[in-house]
């Protein structure tokens, strides 16, 4: 009988988000398919933006089951005040052009876990990740937005996932863009994140989940995830039960 030597490589555990709901079905999809996150958007030009009474409404089954994200894009202390209070998220994404100071101002005001995005198209871009190491809990790597688009993300536009290969950081990363149930294994290779994030390529139409769609993505992710490989960006934590 041959013997294995060395260290036995770890499973990969990865964490899946599915952003961007806005629907009951949506809702019931997400927890359903055992994904770890929902997000909800609020920024108005968003086809996937909601008051934060609806988000609110819908989030009530998911609490304690997935984590409950709350998007948002440069918003003021007023917007963030009122999903606060209305919402109670776990973790606040900031998918805008939020400095250093102003996520640490954010983390302190509010004691919850902050996910910076860092826009990339190159390499430079990646590095834009530094500032924010010592003030986020995390890093979203998202794709750059074109000139004039509507908003900065949900766009279904993806960049070099190689960009991110290697990466080593001092806190775990996410990565989004364009991903759908047929790429996500192939990203995930590649890139190595801690977890992975998803609106458009689960959807019939901007706004509109597809509750098959967001099943295969996070089965697609639970395979890859059962390949023996160790993680580069490293697992996030476990949610608590
Ligand atoms: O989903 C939106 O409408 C949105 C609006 C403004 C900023 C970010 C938004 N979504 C986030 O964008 C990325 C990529 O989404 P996609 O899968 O390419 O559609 C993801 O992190 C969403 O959370």
């Amino acid at each position: 009988m041959r013997e294995v030597q060395g260290p036995v490589p770890e499973p990969y555990s990865i964490q899946v988000k599915i952003c961007g709901l806005t629907d009951e079905a949506a809702v019931a999809a997400t927890l359903q398919a055992g994904a770890d996150l929902a997000g909800f958007v609020f920024f108005p030009p968003s086809p996937r933006h909601l008051a934060t009474g609806r988000a609110a409404e819908l989030a009530k089954p998911l609490r304690g089951r997935a984590r409950i994200v709350a998007l948002t894009v440069d918003a003021d202390d007023r917007a963030f005040d009122d999903i606060c209070t209305t919402l109670c998220p776990d973790l606040l994404q900031l998918h805008g052009d939020e400095s250093p100071k102003r996520v640490a101002a954010l983390k302190a005001r509010y004691r919850l876990p902050v996910m910076k995005m860092i826009a990339v198209r190159d390499v430079a871009d990646i590095e834009r990740a530094r500032a924010y190491f010592d003030v986020a809990d995390r890093i979203l790597f998202d794709a750059k937005a074109p000139p004039g688009a509507s908003r900065p993300g949900g766009l279904g536009l993806s960049f070099d996932w190689r960009l991110l290969a290697g990466l080593d950081l001092p806190l775990p990363f996410m990565l989004s863009g364009g991903l759908d149930p047929d790429t996500v294994a192939t990203a995930i290779r590649i890139a190595r994140p801690g977890a992975v994030d998803v609106s458009s390529g689960v959807e019939s139409a901007p706004g509109r989940k597809d509750p098959a769609a967001i099943r295969s993505f996070v089965d697609a992710v639970r395979a890859v995830g059962r390949e023996t490989v160790t993680a580069g960006g490293g697992a996030l934590e476990r949610i608590p039960t």
